[in-house]
């Protein structure tokens, strides 16, 4: 005799494991599982996570590679019944000028990890992936099926793991689903977290440190084959990528069931792509000011970009975004104004 319902989950998504819970990303996941009823256990070790974002948080300060602290962990916490992989490495320059510690951050110390995973049981797990390991093309949009082809060690660390986790699905009893993020921007709507990294990079955290600063902010990039010349990408809200992770927690191993192999892969976007001076268009509606800009050569290894087709992440996971790019916009120049506060030592 079981309590089990017909169409309901196979298990209860109470407890969850997140690596890097003290970032951005896994962070904002942690908090939209408590949200959702799902209780976040961390583990980070704060090489760019904040002590803050694991306040009232079940938190554990150390390494994913640290095989006696996840005996602990899951000692302490035999209820956790997945686990959601952010903790990596990701700044792309880094990696190119540091490969051996990327693959040693990201890949290496995923492999012990899973490896202590195996050993305590825990059978699931929702990989952190990204766009950044599609073959750069001609086309603006890419779907799973499109030609894997990273341009960076960052981006191929990504895609490897990957590898290595659908290669343990096939010899143990484990199940992986992989989200390939697109472009996260914003922060939590309610301001309880957001972008923790002092010197961000991307588009949007050049802009806002542009309008912080009042230098012009530098198009990188102004003959690309887009509808403006400017680079296009798939600007996602970070509140929703977060609501993604809580939809494949919640159905994981019906979703899984439905599939031939234990791994499975599915991009996380919009559906619509923006390019730079869209972007900046977003950003001068929002604050009613036109931001300065100036056009600039490409970044070394820069990409036209690409959006991704949502079909799966609609079908499978039945997740579709709810914020616009506005909205990120909106939410990151909130954060950019209350980050500081959050912090101690700023
Ligand atoms: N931000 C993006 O644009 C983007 C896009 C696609 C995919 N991703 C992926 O999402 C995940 C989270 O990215 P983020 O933007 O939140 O980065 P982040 O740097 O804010 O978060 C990463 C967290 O992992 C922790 N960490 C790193 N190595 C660790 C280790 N060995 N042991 C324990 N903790 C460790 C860091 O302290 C940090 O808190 C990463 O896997 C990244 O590759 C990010
Ligand atoms: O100051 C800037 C910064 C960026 N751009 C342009 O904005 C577009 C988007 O650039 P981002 O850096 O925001 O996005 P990328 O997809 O190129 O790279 C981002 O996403 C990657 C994963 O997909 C990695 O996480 C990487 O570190 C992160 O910057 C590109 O055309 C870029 O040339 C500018 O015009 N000016």
């Amino acid at each position: 005799m079981t309590d089990s319902v017909p169409g309901a989950p196979t298990h209860r998504a109470s407890k969850v494991l997140i690596t890097g819970g003290a970032g951005y990303i896994g962070s904002t996941i942690a908090t939209a599982c408590l949200d959702a009823g799902i209780t976040p256990v961390i583990v980070d070790n704060l090489s760019t996570g904040r002590r803050e974002f694991t306040a009232g948080r079940e938190f554990y300060e150390g390494d994913i590679a640290d095989g006696r602290l996840l005996d602990r962990i899951f000692a302490e916490h035999p209820d956790i019944f997945a686990v959601v992989h952010c903790a990596a490495l990701t700044v792309v320059p880094d990696s190119v000028a540091q490969p051996l510690r990327y693959y040693r951050e990201n890949l290496a110390k995923t492999v012990d990890f899973v490896d202590g995973l195996v050993r305590n049981g825990c059978r699931r797990l929702i990989f952190s992936s990204t766009a950044a390991i599609y073959q750069p093309g001609p086309e603006f949009t890419v779907d799973e099926d499109s030609p894997i082809g990273p341009v960076s060690p960052y981006g191929r660390t990504k895609a490897m793991v990957e590898s290595v986790l659908a290669d343990v699905c096939a010899a143990e009893d484990f199940a992986v689903i992989s989200l390939r993020y697109f472009n996260p921007i914003g922060a939590d709507p309610r301001m309880r977290t957001g972008l923790q990294l002092p010197r961000p990079t991307h588009a949007l955290g050049k802009m806002i440190e542009a309008v912080e600063t009042g230098e012009p902010f530098q198009i990188t990039g102004t003959d690309f084959e887009t509808r403006d010349g400017t680079g296009i990408r798939d600007y996602i809200h970070v509140w929703d990528l977060a609501r993604a992770h809580v939809a494949a927690l919640q159905q994981f191993d019906d979703v899984l069931a439905g599939e031939p192999e234990p791994h499975l892969v599915v991009n996380i976007g919009t559906g619509q792509g923006t390019t730079v001076r869209e972007l900046v268009d977003a950003l001068d509606s929002v604050r009613g000011v036109p931001l300065p800009t100036v056009a600039a050569p490409r970044r070394a290894g820069d990409v036209l970009g690409a959006y991704t087709r949502v079909d799966r992440a609609r079908k499978l996971l039945d997740f579709s975004c709810e914020y616009t790019v506005a909205d990120g916009v909106r939410h990151a120049l909130e954060w950019a104004a209350v980050r500081d506060s959050r912090f101690g030592d700023r």
